[in-house]
């Protein structure tokens, strides 16, 4: 096996922070200078693609194999999030870079959540503090150090180290003899905090592509990161996006042959009779390991710093494994009375019902403006679900690893408006393989919306039967209600019985007689106008002080509707 182990560092920060300064810096300083001491190992950073490079550091304890540390050189626009989403297994570590001079900026705050999602470390590295007045420099550092450790308090990354360097010192017009400032001590800094995580052969093979180019005379050379499982020559892989099998003819790591690769490894594969022009980024799998999936259930947490509301039917741009498309998103939430339940981090419960929601409900509704005041009326109030899931229908069918992380983000929003673009994330739990899964699949989803009709009762037909009314439309199809429940607001239970007539009236059956305060209500008083003396008018006047007795007995009707019944059935709530 190789004597090396790798590990990959994400570089991120706003655009023209200096990320791609500082990926040629660490490269050429770690390769050149102070851990220049297996010189058949110091090959220059092999720049396997326009964002990655590599140099390797000798790890802290000794006879310890070498360290091999990929920077993934983010690009700081758009498509970064896809970048870094497709790279977020791997990513062992991410440097947030800072402008000194700027601080934190809109993008930063971005790759600040993005980390959060994806890595569990994070250094800060303030850039271009050459650009600091000489007299002030330290002062200034002092103090953006200071700022970003306050940022970083209320995140996962609390107490991460912040150092300060100039990649580039004097900018692109300064000469390349003018060195680099602070990389040596970053490279020290990265040392301490980088711990190769255990990785695990395990599950199936899967790998996320980089970089395809062809040899000639070899054949076609895959590279990147092996995301799980392990391979050896001779295996079979598929490319599941172009649905193509192939065998590996060779691999090789850190320009080396090798026989076999596990996850964590940055590997090149070879294929043969595979144009390269046909993948540029990607996933390379065990066959028929990936689903293609057509939509899917996920979990949802929205990020605090997207503002407005995640509602029912929105189109956000979805992110999977590597790939981005538009999807349709319907929200839902457990059942009230299971609001406290313990969240569910792999696995959704087909068995439960699930509760229908407008929107995702927030805790923080203030961070929601103005549209917070008209919240579903599906939550109890004030209180929030510890769980939330969505229903995403994709625009075009999507291939992606079980359990995979889930970004929603608005990529389309103003790139220089002041706000954060990703709005939640998220994890695949449920995938719909099926083209036709509203028919076959969805109706095994029990997502309910909950339902309140009012009416009144027209009058008592018996002692055990009441026309009702006002509960439905004249073309309601009233069929479809019978055998529901109903509550008088007398007091009684009605069981609807049947239609009654042609204007939407019903009939109610009171399986327990009506009392006999609804009969009062209910039997008409024939109405005696005052026809007389002084005495009748003072008996009026002491009936108007007695509370006036209500005119109606109101009907109500509570029932689910299942949102994905093909039926459209109504079934009674509890
Ligand atoms: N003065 C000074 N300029 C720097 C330093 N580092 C980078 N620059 C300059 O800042 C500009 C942006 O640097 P890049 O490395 O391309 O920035 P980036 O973050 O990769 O930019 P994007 O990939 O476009 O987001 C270039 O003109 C660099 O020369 C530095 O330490 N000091
Ligand atoms: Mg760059």
């Amino acid at each position: 096996m190789a004597a090396r182990r790798n590990v990959n560092v994400g570089v991120l920060g706003h655009i023209d922070s200096g990320k791609t300064a500082l990926a040629r810096a660490l490269s050429t300083t770690a390769s050149t200078a102070a851990f220049d001491r297996q010189p058949q190992s110091r090959e220059r950073g092999i720049t396997l693609d326009l964002g990655f490079s590599c140099f390797a550091v000798p790890l802290p304890e000794a006879g310890a194999p070498e360290l091999q540390v990929t920077l993934v050189d983010c690009p700081g626009h758009a498509s970064l999030i896809r970048t870094i989403i497709g790279g977020a297994q791997i990513i062992d570590l991410m440097m947030l870079v800072i402008d000194v001079t700027k601080g934190m900026q809109t993008q930063s705050a971005e790759c600040l959540v993005i980390g959060q999602i994806a890595c569990e470390k994070l250094v800060v590295v303030l850039n271009k503090i050459d650009l600091l007045p000489e007299g002030k420099r330290q002062a200034a550092i002092d103090k953006m150090t200071k700022k970003m450790q306050k940022t970083l308090e209320s995140t996962k990354f609390r107490g991460a180290p912040v150092i300060p360097v100039a990649a580039k010192p004097g900018g692109p017009e300064a000469p390349e003899t003018e060195a680099p400032q602070g990389i040596p001590e970053l490279i020290e800094l990265l040392r301490s905090q980088i711990s190769v995580p255990t990785r695990d052969p395990s599950g199936p093979f899967l790998m996320s592509v980089d970089h395809c180019f062809s040899i000639k005379g070899q054949g076609t050379v895959m590279t990147g990161t092996v995301l799980s499982g392990s391979i050896s020559l001779g295996d079979s892989v598929e490319i599941p996006a172009l649905k193509v099998v192939k065998k590996v003819k060779s691999m090789q790591m850190f320009h080396t042959p090798v026989t076999s690769a596990m996850q964590g490894d940055r590997l090149g594969i070879c294929v043969t009779q595979f144009d390269p022009k046909l993948l540029e980024r990607g996933l390379v799998c065990a066959p028929e390991s990936l689903p293609t999936l057509h939509a899917a259930i996920i979990s949802v947490e929205k990020i605090p710093y997207f503002r407005g509301p995640l509602l029912t039917k929105a189109k956000f741009h979805i992110t999977l494994g590597h790939e981005t498309v538009m999807g349709r998103l319907l929200f839902f939430s457990p059942e009230p009375q299971h609001f406290d339940r313990e969240p569910q981090a792999a696995s959704f419960d087909l068995a439960q019902e699930y509760l229908f929601q407008e929107r995702y409900l927030s805790r923080d509704p203030a961070t929601e403006g103005d549209q917070a005041d008209d919240r579903a009326g599906q939550a109890p109030e004030g209180r929030c679900p510890r769980q939330q899931w969505a229903l995403v229908e994709f625009e075009r069918p999507v291939t992606c690893p079980r359990l995979c992380l889930v970004i929603g983000s608005r990529l389309d929003a103003d790139i220089h408006a002041n706000s954060c673009r990703l709005a939640f994330h998220g994890r695949l739990l449920h995938g719909l393989q099926d083209k036709g899964y509203a028919e076959s699949a969805l109706p095994a989803l029990r997502v309910y919306k909950l339902k309140h009709k009012q009416g009144l009762v027209e009058r008592a037909m018996d002692d055990y039967s009441v026309i009702g009314r006002s509960l439905f439309k004249k073309e309601t199809n009233i069929q479809l209600f019978v055998g529901l429940r109903v509550q008088l607001s007398t007091g009684e239970q009605g069981v609807i019985d049947s239609a009654f007539g042609q204007s939407g009236k019903f009939k109610v059956h009171v399986p327990g007689g009506l009392s006999p305060e609804a009969k009062r209500i209910l039997t008409p008083v024939p109405k005696k106008r005052g026809r007389g003396g002084p005495g009748e008018a003072t008996r009026q006047e002491e009936g108007a002080e007695r509370p006036e007795p209500p005119q109606h007995v109101t009907l109500s009707l509570s029932f689910k509707r299942y949102v994905f019944d093909t039926q459209k059935r109504m079934v009674q709530a509890p």
